[in-house]
């Protein structure tokens, strides 16, 4: 490229709850100068919305009629990443324990999934110096062609240890369970679920700190941008 300048990354993380892709992804993108995209939030945020509207969730006629009608706006900046509903920050709303114990069946609906599949090459289409996406369909299904893919695992203990560590005080056996449940609907959705790339790699979280899966990141990255 002109001037030096680095050409731009699509760099795909995807895996099961808790595995650390949010804080991988943010923490990359921001010592690369990427872009930093939580699809998990999207899916999020469309919930918050078919929630606050009163949709059945156990209906995906209902949801897949409505799945055009919210405009959800994901900011990419990996120091301050937001995302709004009809121009509502909703970062914090998206978040509870109702959300997230009905955000699976929400994302299950395909007219869902097409609606926030769209977002989302939209925005690594327009970032410029490249973007992190991390969810659980990236690899596979919304930017099959990424330079990079990276698959982050863990062990169920060790991803609810975290977690309950995060929800202060909160019991480490349901936490546990509730991944396992959430994992399961999403492995076992028809459309797009979460599944490893053939060409991802495989990187098991379990024993390393967050600034050592950063760190192989970020080398992986610098591999590929040296045959680019
Ligand atoms: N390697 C690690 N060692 C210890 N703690 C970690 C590690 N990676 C992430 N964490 C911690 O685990 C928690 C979950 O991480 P994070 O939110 O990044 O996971 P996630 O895969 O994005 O989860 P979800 O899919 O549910 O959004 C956070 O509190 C984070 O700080
Ligand atoms: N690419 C994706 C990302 C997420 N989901 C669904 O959203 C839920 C919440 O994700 P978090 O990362 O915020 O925990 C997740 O359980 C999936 O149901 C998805 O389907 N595809």
């Amino acid at each position: 490229m002109e001037n030096g300048a680095a050409q731009p990354v699509i760099v795909a993380i995807d895996g099961p709850s808790g595995t650390g892709k949010s804080s991988t992804s943010k923490a990359v993108a921001a010592q690369l100068g990427l872009s930093y995209l939580d699809t998990g939030a999207q899916y999020r945020a469309i919930t918050w919305w078919m929630v606050s509207n009163g949709i059945d969730i156990d209906d995906p006629t209902a949801i897949a009629a409505v799945a055009g009608k919210p405009e959800i706006v994901s900011g990419t900046d990996p120091a301050d990443p937001t995302i709004t509903v009809d121009g509502t920050d909703v970062a914090g709303p998206i978040r509870t324990p109702e959300v997230t114990s009905k955000v699976s069946a929400v994302s299950a609906v395909p007219e869902v999934r097409a609606r926030i599949t769209e977002l989302q090459r939209s925005l690594a289409a327009s970032a410029e110096r490249g973007i992190v996406v991390e969810g659980r369909d990236i690899g596979t299904t919304v930017l099959p062609d990424a330079d990079l893919k990276i698959f982050l695992t863990a062990s169920a203990e060790a991803r609810a240890a975290r977690r309950s560590g995060e929800l202060k005080g909160a019991d480490v056996q349901s936490t546990r369970e509730a991944l396992i449940k959430r994992d399961a609907a999403d492995s076992s959705r028809k459309t797009s679920p979460l599944a490893k790339a053939d060409d991802a790699v495989e990187v098991d979280t379990t024993e390393l700190t967050l600034a050592q899966v950063i760190e192989c990141v970020v080398t992986l990255v610098g591999e590929k941008r040296a045959v680019k």
